[in-house]
Formats: C-alpha cells, structure tokens, sequence
C-alpha cells in the first residue's frame, strides 16, 4: 500500500514543529519532503489537522486469553486505533496467564491474527502471577516478550522482587512494578482520605503503593535492573522515584490520565466507572504528579486501559472490579484538561504519549521520520465532542468521563503504513 499524507504539520522527533508531505511505502515513512508528486493508492489532505506519531501505550489490558467478555485483542486494539495508539504493551494478568514459552507463542500467534496495532506482549514474573516462582525469563524473551510484569498484584517478597531484578538485568529486560503492599491494602475500595471517610468505605492509604516503590528502587539499585513504576499516584510516591534518579537509579515511571485529571474529590457517589487501582487519590497526589511529569520525575503517560463488563461494574463500589477503560479518551481528555489550559505544550503531551515511553524502553516507534515504521494520526484540534461510551469499539464502557467534552479528536489512524481507523468509516 502506498499512501501520500500531504500538508502535514506534525512534530519532529526533536519536537520542532514541521511541514512536510509524508510518503508512506511498505509500512515505512518513505520520503518526508514538501509538495510531493507521487501517485499513491490514497492521497490525504492533512491541511487542518495536526498530524503526530502514532501514540504509544505501555499499560492496557486486552483480556484475551480468558477475558472476552470484557475485551479482546481485535476490540482492543480496535479500540487503540480509534484513540490514536500504534503501539501497546498489553499487561499478562490473563487466563492463562502468559508465563511460559506456550502461552507467549499463542499470545504472539493471536496477536499476528487479530490485532490491527502493533501489540508488545508483557510476560509475568512470577508463575501464574502468584509471586512464589520466577517464570523463565530467558525462554518468554526468545518467545518474544517485551518486559516483566505481575501488573494487577504486586510482588509481596523482598527476595523474590530482588531474583527477579538480577535475572533481568541478565537477559537486558525491564522489570515493571505494580506496586501494592498486601498488608496494607486493608480490603479497601477507593482511597483512605475524606471520600472514604464519609461513605464509610475501608480505604487504600497512600503507603500501601509508596513501601513498595522505595524498597524497589533500593533492590534496583543494588540489582543495576531497569526497573519501571506503572501507574504511580501518590505524592510520596514521586519523591520517592524523584530521589532515585537523583542518586542515579534506573528507574523510570508512569502516570495515567484519571490520577492527572481526577481526585478522590470529583467521585460523585458510589458509582463503580471511578472504582481504579491504584485509587483517585488526594489533591495534593494529584497536584505532585502533575509538577512530577513536568520535571521528569515521571516519564511518560500510560491509559491502564482495564476494560470490564457493565454487569461487573454495576456489582458496586465495594464489590466491582478495580479499573477504568482509555484508549479512546486520552489524547482528547489530556489535549483538552492540560493543554488548552496552559499547564502543559501539545509538544511536551505528545511527547509523553510518543517518544518517551519509546526511549525509555528502546523502542524505534513513536517518531516521524525517513525510514521509521508508519505509525501516524491525524488529529482535529477543533472539533468539540462529548464522550459517549456508546461510540466506543472497546467493549469496556467503563469510564468515569462520560459527557465531559474535549477538543482533540483522532480522525485517521495509519499503523504501520495500513490505516487501521478512520472517522465515520468502518473499518474491518
Ligand atoms: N488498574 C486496575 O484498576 N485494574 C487492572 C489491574 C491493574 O492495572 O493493576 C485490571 O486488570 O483490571
Ligand atoms: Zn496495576
Ligand atoms: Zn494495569
């Protein structure tokens, strides 16, 4: 397929703004130059649009295998598509779980099948995630998983967490944390703070995630491990990450766009679409992952998309399952909140939505340029809409964002030279 993107305003890999016509040949951006004259099979004018790498999600949930109630790969990354993402790294809490050789070749063999983005698979750390044996690192990678993870629990033993880190190291993979004390969960539902108090709900006190971050980077440390928060949202959480890249430890961090936009504050009752783990926090979390984000602490954006069934979310705050859906609300929700309101540059959000998550884990995506894979959205700045679930193709209608209204809407996604969503188009 040959494609031809002409007017593009897009931002560099530098993160200058520039004006090209965009060939794409092979699933490749072939030539970046102005007014191109080559005939292609689809010619489209970018003129209006901004035009940004393809975003890239290291943290969604696609289900399958064991979860296609709630999502599967084809939905997921029907989904992802729709959002703008090209690449996403989907996390093993799945049915089985992908802990062995077997498991990764079927996930790998599913995903060429099904999926229309480029799917990084997560392999687990521990058998079954069940944090008492470690899986074989060297084989899962080989079968080609794309890091380590528990995500949904986190690694309750010190000496666990730390084999872990030293096999990682060895075989020159990240390990990415859940981080979740189990002894201080205290069967909560939503945070330990005032929602909680009035509603009379168990809370999740902040420390339950902060222990764990700090003696994680401690065994990062003493391991010289890549070691990745996900989902981080707590003030102290941050100081502790920001301290261990001052003393120079490999760690690196990620945030989502409910804990930058939302606090415990904005959950108007005991609706289970603002039911998430980790839980909307305080205020003050929410103000120190904002300052974290923007002074590096915090690296990149990840949605945590965790797409699950209206009848499991109508169960109640205390009995639902944990997690929200985001791929087809992030870029909207964070162009809109935080760009348009001065806190952040559409340069710096596309950033933490492209090249960052991509260098924090050398992945060549995420950048327009000669001889990059062509992975591009086209966006609408403009256009103003509420968000309806209903419109969503993840068949997770979970969000706490429905009616909100944002500018920022994808209009054309291409991955890996083949457009995989388009507005007003249905794509097979
Ligand atoms: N984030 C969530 O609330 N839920 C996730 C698990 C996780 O990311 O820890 C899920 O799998 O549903
Ligand atoms: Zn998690
Ligand atoms: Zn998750």
């Amino acid at each position: 397929m040959k494609l031809l993107i002409q007017n593009a305003k897009y931002i560099a890999s530098n993160g200058e703004m520039k004006q090209s016509d965009i060939l794409i040949e092979n699933g490749i951006i072939s030539k970046l130059a102005p007014s191109l004259t080559e005939s292609a099979e689809r010619t489209v004018d970018a003129q209006g649009m901004l035009v940004s790498p393809g975003f890239v999600d290291l943290h969604v949930h696609l289900r399958e295998p064991g979860g296609e109630k709630k999502e599967t790969i084809a939905t997921g990354t029907m989904a992802a598509a729709r959002g703008g993402f090209t690449t996403v790294a989907a996390m093993p809490n799945t049915r089985p779980v992908p802990d062995t050789k077997e498991q990764m070749d079927w996930v790998m063999d599913r995903i060429k099948e099904t999926a229309s983005v480029r799917v990084l698979p997560y392999a687990s750390i521990t058998t079954r995630q069940l944090g008492q044996e470690l899986t074989d690192f060297a084989a899962l990678k080989e079968a080609g998983a794309f890091a380590f993870t528990d995500d949904g629990v986190g690694v309750q033993s010190a000496d666990m967490m730390l084999q872990a880190m030293q096999k990682a190291k060895e075989v020159n993979m990240a390990i990415v944390a859940h981080c979740e004390e189990n002894t201080l969960i205290h069967k909560g539902c939503v945070h330990e703070g005032t929602f909680s108090m009035q509603h009379g709900l168990n809370g999740i006190p902040s420390i339950c995630e902060s222990v764990q971050i700090s003696r994680d980077v401690l065994l990062a440390e003493a391991s010289g491990c890549h070691y990745h928060v996900c989902h981080i949202s707590t003030k102290e959480s941050v100081r502790t990450v920001r301290d261990a890249k001052r003393a120079g430890i490999k760690v690196t961090a990620e945030v989502t766009p409910h804990h930058l936009l939302l606090s415990e504050n904005d959950i108007p009752g005991l609706d289970a679409n603002f039911k998430m783990n980790p839980p909307l926090r305080g205020e003050d979390d929410k103000k120190a992952l904002i300052e974290g984000l923007l002074d590096g602490t915090i690296d990149f954006i990840a949605t945590d998309h965790a797409p699950h069934t209206a009848e499991e979310k109508a169960e109640g705050m205390q009995l639902a399952p944990f997690g929200i859906v985001g791929l087809e609300t992030a870029f909207p929700l964070l162009y809109t909140h935080f760009v348009l309101k001065n806190i952040i540059t559409l340069e710096q959000l596309i950033a933490y939505m492209t090249t960052k998550p991509a260098d924090c884990f050398e992945l060549p995506f995420g950048r327009i340029e000669e001889g990059a894979a062509a992975d591009i959205v086209l966006l609408d700045l403009n256009e103003e809409k509420e968000i309806n679930p209903d419109e969503f193709l993840s068949k997770g209608k979970n969000t706490p964002f429905a009616g909100w209204k944002c500018k920022g809407w994808p209009v054309l996604t291409i991955a890996s030279g083949q457009i995989v969503w388009e507005k007003g188009r249905v794509t097979a």
